[in-house]
């Protein structure tokens, strides 16, 4: 059931992440927060889009034909990877959209309510006690989490010169011909004093990145500024990135500098067009009219800037695929992987020496008409236990790229988990 809910109308619906545990889909303030646990699956391997797609079907098939479900989703990368891929339905969710709020509500049919009023007083005292859960039981924490003395942030399962190497035997890849372009990611270990505070973080990056979609989901946090793919009421839309400036390497005084060493540089202009072309490629057939911008622009973010494009497209009016089609469609982009798609995925496996888990897969809600969001699992990290976080950055391999640069450009994209986390 739902319910208009005044209270989230007025406020940004951060002030609503009080629960470590909250799921969260964020950008200006509005989107989604979920509470509590109503139906949860998991899936692993090639096939883990359609184990999650089928079991969310049968959700809504034994549901009322009215009822409003919603479901959070977070894909691993890899059908290779050993993390599990997740689809959680909450019990409470607070949406919203354009200053409208609603709550809605899979109500045990055990809760007894005589009037609508009755039931939305219900709905709220529901609502402030899965609030307060304070249980990263969700989390599935193993018990056991040794103190670091003070916080540090120490190299992952990729060291810098393993990580200059793999660069090295991509640029060769892309030389010899064998791919055009490759996206070679690392890692990173927080470790913190205190505990992993996933709400603050989150609250810090959808203050800071407000362009970017803050997500969290089961562990996986972190505020994305790529949409591979939004589907509301028949039109989709993506927001495609490649190419990247640090802002820290820019001169004050000129305003142009980033256009011109983006927009107008040869090597970025490549790597975002392979990005565009991946899109683009993949989502055609499945729409009947396609926009895409000519020229890409400059998505400024306080750490970075990316040359973006934005693509629009509207979904047939018979069977259109649902966003959660779109996302096992489209993933993975050559954003994250690289042209050609098969190849430098299996190469990513070979040269990469770890197992990206969720990052860099699509990460986003589901809706039961078919409506959702999936932006790509980046800038972000995975909460391995109540004191460390594993970071996650990659950059995208041309031939034209330099070892040296693309090492810093992956640590001016953990940038932001870093601030949030106080490193
Ligand atoms: C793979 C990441 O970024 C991708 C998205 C935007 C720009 C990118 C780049 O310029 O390399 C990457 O393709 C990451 O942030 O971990």
């Amino acid at each position: 059931m739902s319910f208009d809910f005044a209270p989230a109308a007025h406020v940004p619906l951060d002030d609503f992440l009080t629960t470590d545990s909250a799921l969260v889909w964020l950008r200006h303030s509005e989107g989604m927060v979920g509470f509590g646990e109503a139906f949860s699956v998991s899936a692993t391997g090639e096939h883990r889009f359609e184990v999650l797609r089928t079991r969310w079907r049968e959700l809504l098939d034994a549901a009322a034909p009215e009822a409003e479900l919603f479901a959070f989703v977070a894909v691993a990368f890899s059908s290779a990877s050993e993390h599990e891929s997740r689809l959680v339905v909450p019990e409470m969710v607070i949406r919203k959209v354009g200053g409208e709020a609603q709550l809605f509500w899979i109500r045990s049919e055990d809760v007894p309510a005589e009037s609508e009023t009755d039931l939305y007083h219900l709905a709220r005292s529901r609502l402030a006690e899965l609030q307060e859960d304070s249980a990263p039981g969700h989390l599935g924490f193993p018990d056991v989490d040794p103190l670091p003395a003070e916080d540090r942030l120490t190299v992952g399962q990729v060291n810098d010169e393993q990580y200059k190497a793999a660069i090295t035997s991509g640029i060769e890849l892309i030389e010899s011909g064998e791919l055009t372009k490759l996206v070679l990611a690392r890692d990173a270990v927080a470790e913190l004093a205190q505990p992993v505070q996933i709400a603050r973080v989150l609250k810090e990056l959808s203050l800071r990145y407000r362009d970017c979609w803050t997500y969290s989901m089961r562990g996986l946090i972190g505020a994305t500024p790529e949409m591979l793919i939004q589907v509301i009421n028949g039109t989709a839309r993506a927001r495609v990135l490649a190419g990247t400036l640090d802002r820290k390497l820019a001169p004050g005084s000129d305003p142009d500098y980033a256009k011109r060493a983006l927009t107008d540089n040869e090597k970025q202009r490549h790597e975002h067009q392979l990005a565009i072309d991946s899109l683009t490629t993949q989502l055609r057939p499945y729409v009947t009219h396609m926009d895409a911008h000519a020229e890409p622009f400059v998505l400024e973010l306080p750490n970075v800037w990316h040359l973006a494009s934005d693509v629009t497209a509207i979904m047939p009016a018979e069977n259109p695929p649902s966003a959660l089609d779109l996302a096992e469609i489209l993933h993975p982009t050559a954003a994250v992987c690289g042209t050609p798609t098969v190849r430098a995925a299996q190469e990513i496996l070979r040269l990469e020496g770890m197992d990206r888990g969720r990052y860099a897969g699509p990460v986003g809600w589901i809706d039961s008409h078919g409506n959702g969001e999936f932006g790509i699992a980046l800038r972000g990290g995975i909460v391995e236990s109540e004191h460390r976080i594993r970071l996650f950055a990659g950059c995208g391999i041309v031939g034209a790229s330099d070892p040296e640069s693309e090492l810093a450009e992956s640590w001016a994209k953990m940038r932001p988990m870093k601030q949030a986390l106080s490193l």
